[in-house]
């Protein structure tokens, strides 16, 4: 593509210009001119390539066409086009709007994670000679830096805009290159490549004259009789291959790779491709595909039962009234069913519909399931996928190949153009927030944003909904279904509690574990049923302390101690990944009594494989699953009977759906109930309810036993009955009385810098304007968090109180912007950075 400068637009005649939306955290959409022979190319939606600043070209989104020039700036022109269909539609660019100025961040953060990476380009501008200019004939009009450049650029190709600043040693090229290129010495030219590549399979088949006739074949057979190795390629496809009796399979052909390893001889095959007996073509490969054939698929047959069965009708009935309903079923008892049912009936109306879950690697049983009974049309959106696999799914829903989604929390992006149902399997995940980087969204409230923009309804679902979403139904606002009994016979489970004070007391503990949890274990082993065990923490102990000085390894870039893992015998951060080996002696006294303190999962299996070393234990957590169907080869190991205990963070905790667990262990609910922080104890009844779901989930009655240094905690008396409303009714008053949501919004400021008086001071200033104009008591802080240094940078935190109601939110977020313009206006805070977190989760 060749370039004309970009910076001059001529008056004479009358333009169209666009504004575009930049995948850069600018405030304002910015405009440009189209060029004339580009004008019935440019469509709202459309993706087009803009010079942004000096030198960055940038892939950006067409949102309005409009008559008239900038205001404040003359416009530059667009370069290029590179659709020929709307990338983004309508209904995408009010959803990122929403979400931009819900989360207080710009459009251009919503576009940089809606769209996969593969959409968007990579592309340097290059600087060569031309080729017509002659050098000498102008040396003498030239300025030392022209100069410079044009003999650097004689003795090589073409250069990268971005090394010019480098080859000349000053900062702005710019007017240089301009200068040059208004000489004509030099082409300015993109290299602008689409990062998307299909997969594409080399395949060979015969020449269609072969299969014409047996006589061709025979005379091919003939001609081939003293050539083994050539015969014996061609009746390796014939075997592969039964073209003779149908002769239409041929037009598939072979993967060539099945003949080049199959240890057949590959010059042998060239020969055969250049004598025109077979013939070489390409096809592209779905990832999709790829990713299907590690799943066994088989037909999944069901009806519901009546409760079941019940329950869809009551939700078609709210769904007559209201746009979303919340369907509150215990564990076990169905729910993928029902959505089943209910995808079915929207599918047949003709709409779209999405399904979204926290995670898929941890909802691969439900997904296998969903492919049993929809097949192909399912796309699946996944985290690890890779980004061309990501680019297929966004491409086969906009083609409508897909009616179906199955996908994580940045499914909502995808470019849907008539949904009708959008539901949000376990609501309550904290995953469905993004942390980092902005848009700071919940996928799940903006579920229920995107289902409005289409009209379109929307089913939460959960055995444990947030307190949020329960609020909302109990108030009216939403619909309420409720699922209250296990599929089939089967019961919710016993809860225990194993008093781990008693037991220490009476010196029963054999190291973690309680009397009650290893007979309970071998119990189930005994009647060769299976465990599963359950310690949110990862490593084998959160930390070392020297016996003799207390000192304790810390990471240097962040104020937390180091985790110890003993595998690999070193010390690691879980917050900035930093590494080092373990030390052997104190570094501070040198003594050799360094020892562990608490337990990770790493411990817990260590000290099983000593108390009961003749068991198939496994662990799963986030270190044992790093390889991509790390995942999946666990679950089916356990699923088959060849583990008998699992053990694992929270990763155990979510839909699974085993037919042997009998019993499940809970270590370290205390840690859990005294976190700081208001959903703590919400959290836990989450956690322990989802992890004890797991238990007993056919005919046979299952087994909790959770260890705990208090069973009388109101909150484990909530467990302990299965009582859901109790557990709601409780928080719910407290969090009236603290003001925490759902009765405020909760707008969290995070102030950073890299050194901790900054932080302080810049926190303290913030803090007061706020308090001036948001009102007093709104204000919590400015506070430590838990963690104050992370990777070098110190944190001080500020809340805001919003009341639901009360207060406009529209308003209350622009006082807040202000402030934190106001703050970073001033000279001594300029590398004060602040992150702003809407409905912190
Ligand atoms: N109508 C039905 N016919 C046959 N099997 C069913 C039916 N409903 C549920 N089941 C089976 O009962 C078990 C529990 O169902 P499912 O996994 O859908 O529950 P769930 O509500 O999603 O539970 P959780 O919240 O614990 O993930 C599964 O093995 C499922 O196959
Ligand atoms: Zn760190």
């Amino acid at each position: 593509m060749l370039l004309k400068d970009p910076n001059q637009v001529p008056e004479s005649r009358t333009i169209k210009y666009v504004d575009v939306i930049i995948p850069v955290p600018i405030p304002k959409r910015y405009r440009y001119a189209i060029p004339k022979e580009l004008e019935p190319y440019v469509h709202i939606g459309f993706r087009v390539v803009v010079q942004f600043g000096e030198r960055r070209l940038l892939t950006a989104i067409v949102a309005e066409v409009l008559e008239n020039p900038p205001e404040h700036y003359q416009a530059k022109y667009i370069l290029d086009v590179l659709d020929f269909e709307p990338t983004v539609n309508a209904t995408q660019l009010q959803l990122w709007k929403w979400i931009a100025d819900y989360y207080m961040c710009t459009v251009g953060e919503v576009m940089n994670i809606a769209i996969p990476s593969g959409l968007k380009l990579t592309s340097t501008s290059k600087v060569q000679l031309n080729p017509e200019f002659n050098y000498f004939e102008h040396e003498m009009e030239l300025n030392p830096h022209e100069d410079k450049l044009l003999n650097h650029l004689r003795g090589v190709n073409a250069v990268p805009y971005d090394q010019v600043s480098e080859i000349l040693g000053i900062k702005s090229v710019y007017q240089v290159i301009k200068s040059l290129i208004k000489r004509r010495a030099i082409i300015l030219f993109e290299e602008v490549k689409e990062k998307y590549k299909p997969k594409k399979i080399k395949k060979i088949r015969l020449r269609d004259a072969y299969l014409e006739s047996e006589q061709a074949m025979e005379e091919l057979f003939a001609s081939l009789s003293k050539k083994t190795k050539q015969e014996e390629i061609l009746l390796k496809y014939l075997s592969e291959l039964p073209v003779l009796s149908r002769p239409e399979l041929n037009r598939e052909g072979l993967e060539k790779t099945e003949i080049t390893h199959g240890g057949f001889s590959t010059s042998s095959l060239n020969t055969l491709l250049k004598n025109q007996i077979f013939e070489e073509f390409e096809v592209v490969q779905s990832r999709l595909d790829e990713m299907e054939e590690s799943v066994t698929v088989e037909a999944y047959d069901f009806t519901l039962n009546d409760i079941q069965a019940g329950a869809l009708d009551d939700i078609l009935e709210i769904f007559k009234e209201r746009d979303v309903c919340l369907l509150h079923g215990i564990t076990g008892s169905g729910k993928t069913e029902v959505y089943i049912e209910l995808v079915k009936k929207v599918l047949a109306n003709g709409s779209q519909v999405l399904l979204m879950v926290p995670e898929i690697v941890l909802t691969a049983q439900m997904v296998v399931r969903l492919r049993k009974v929809f097949g192909e049309s399912v796309g699946i959106y996944h985290s690890k996928f890779s980004d061309n696999e990501r680019v297929e799914v966004w491409k086969g829903v906009a083609e409508g190949k897909f009616p179906f989604v199955v996908g994580v929390r940045s499914s909502l992006f995808l470019p849907f153009d008539n949904l009708g149902l959008v539901i949000v399997d376990e609501e309550h995940e904290s995953s469905y927030k993004q942390y980092d980087p902005a848009p700071r969204y919940h996928a799940r409230d903006m579920a229920v944003v995107l289902a409005k923009l289409h009209h379109a309804k929307v089913l939460l679902g959960s055995a444990t909904p947030s307190v949020e979403s329960y609020y909302l139904a109990k108030t009216q606002k939403y619909g309420l279904v409720e699922l209250k009994q296990r599929y089939g016979n089967a019961q919710l489970p016993a809860i225990h509690f194993a008093d781990i004070r008693k037991e220490r007391k009476r010196k029963t503990m054999k190291s973690e574990f309680s009397s009650l949890l290893l007979d309970g274990i071998k119990e189930s082993l005994n009647l060769n049923e299976q465990v599963i065990l359950f310690q949110n923490r990862r490593g084998y102990a959160p930390f070392l302390t020297c016996e003799e000085c207390a000192w304790t390894p810390k990471c240097n870039q962040c104020s937390v101690s180091l985790t110890y893992h003993m595998y690999r015998n070193e010390l690691r951060c879980h917050y900035c990944g930093y590494r080092e080996p373990a030390p052997k002696h104190c570094i501070a006294c040198g003594s050799s009594k360094v020892k562990t303190v608490g337990v990770g999962t790493e411990k817990i299996e260590e000290e099983l494989k000593v108390l009961l070393p003749e068991t198939r234990i496994q662990r799963m957590d986030l270190d044992t699953t790093k390889r991509k169907y790390s995942y999946q080869k666990i679950i089916s190991d356990f699923e088959n009977q060849q583990i008998d205990i699992l053990i694992g963070t929270q990763m155990v905790s979510k839909g699974l759906d085993f037919d042997h667990v009998s019993l499940v262990g809970v270590f370290d609910v205390d840690r859990m109930i005294h976190f700081p922080d208001f959903r703590s104890h919400e959290r836990t009844f989450q956690l322990i309810t989802q992890v004890s779901g797991r238990a007993g989930r056919r005919e046979k009655l299952g087994k909790v036993i959770i260890q705990t240094a208090n069973p009388n905690q109101l909150i484990l008396q909530h467990v302990f009955n299965h009582d859901y409303w109790s557990f709601f009714k409780r928080e719910v008053w407290e969090r009236k009385q603290y003001l925490y949501p759902p009765f405020t919004r909760i707008v969290k400021l995070s102030v950073k810098s890299e050194s901790r008086e900054l932080t302080d001071h810049a926190a303290e200033q913030l803090a007061v304007y706020l308090r001036g104009r948001i009102g007093q008591k709104r204000v919590l802080g400015p506070e430590f968090p838990v963690i104050d240094k992370i990777r070098n940078q110190y944190l001080k935190d500020l809340i805001v109180k919003l009341e639901r109601g009360k207060v406009d939110l529209v308003k209350a977020k622009t006082l807040i912007a202000e402030q934190i313009e106001r703050l970073r206006q001033q000279k001594g805070f300029r590398k004060v950075y602040i992150v702003v977190d809407v409905d912190p989760a």
